[in-house]
């Protein structure tokens, strides 16, 4: 298979780099008259995929909303996963696992075998366990071209007092970039890197407090905190500076409380913003 970063290029030079999540929260669901039950939840993600699929560069369901639900979340997730699947449209399942090796194998078999019912094109990794501890997740991602994005600087404001604190004098966050620029350094040839980090849009001016190299990096940068969360055009601008090009802008909540049917245009606006940021 073509490796993942290759992929997503080619998706993002499509649709633009917006990718859109499934994240069936309770309050939405009621807004799109669906029940808080695990057939609810397979409904809305099935439409999600209806009328995105083809149209976006990738879709990310959160895991979460759906572990809530037991076995039967879990199944309607596989089949949002296999819906999507069909559509071409590349998935990146949001679960953020991280776990001791022998047990990372395990997760990482589930979301990038090649047989996994939960497999995906890519999966967000936790590396705060070491990112070594990623290994086995690596390099089956490696082997079945899928890829992964490790959390590096999370949207979420508590997350400063772990992934800026330095070690050795160096920033957590910067010793994660730089893993995963090695991982990509590895893999040359690929126009984008299938190893890329989850950067928050909403943190300001750390990467460069930080002296994160995210161009070096060589893969995508998945972007959370878009719309919802309260960052847009300017923050991603900000935060990511010359590696916008490697940018992937996500969003969930924002385009989903427009409701089914509208979900097409407010992605469309969301990509025609975030294109504009990049340019500038
Ligand atoms: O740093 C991170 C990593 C992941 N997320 C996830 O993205 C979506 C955000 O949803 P919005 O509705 O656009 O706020 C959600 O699934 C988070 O778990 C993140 O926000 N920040």
């Amino acid at each position: 298979m073509t490796p993942f970063g290759d992929r997503l290029a080619a998706a993002m030079d499509a649709h633009g780099p917006v990718c859109v999540g499934i994240d069936p929260h309770p309050s939405l669901l009621a807004s799109w008259g669906l029940d808080d039950e695990a057939e609810g939840l397979r409904r809305f993600g099935l439409a999600v995929v209806e009328e995105l699929g083809g149209r976006v560069a990738a879709l990310k369901p959160q895991s979460a909303f759906f572990e809530r639900h037991g076995a039967a979340g879990v199944a309607a997730l596989e089949d949002v996963l296999a819906a999507a699947r069909d559509t071409g449209t590349l998935t990146i399942l949001d679960v953020k696992r991280g776990d001791i090796g022998s047990t990372m194998t395990g997760y990482a078999e589930a979301y990038l075998g090649d047989r996994g019912p939960l497999r995906a094109d890519a999966v967000t990794l936790s590396p705060y366990l070491g990112l070594e501890s990623l290994r086995p997740a690596l390099d089956l991602a490696r082997r079945t071209g899928r890829g992964v994005f490790v959390l590096a600087l999370t949207s979420n404001p508590e997350a400063a007092a772990v992934q800026h604190a330095r070690h050795d004098g160096v920033p957590v966050a910067a010793q994660i970039a730089d893993g995963a620029r090695a991982e990509n350094a590895a893999a040359p040839g690929e126009r984008l890197g299938s190893v890329g980090l989850v950067v928050g849009a909403t943190t300001g001016s750390a990467t460069q407090d930080l002296g994160l190299d995210l161009a070096g990096v060589g893969g995508p940068l998945l972007a959370p905190g878009v719309g919802a969360q309260g960052a847009g055009a300017a923050e991603l601008a900000q935060v990511f500076g010359r590696a916008c090009g490697q940018v992937l802008a996500s969003t969930s909540r924002t385009v989903l409380q427009q409701g089914p049917g509208r979900l097409h245009e407010a992605a469309a606006q969301v990509v025609e913003e975030v294109r504009a940021a990049m340019s500038a």
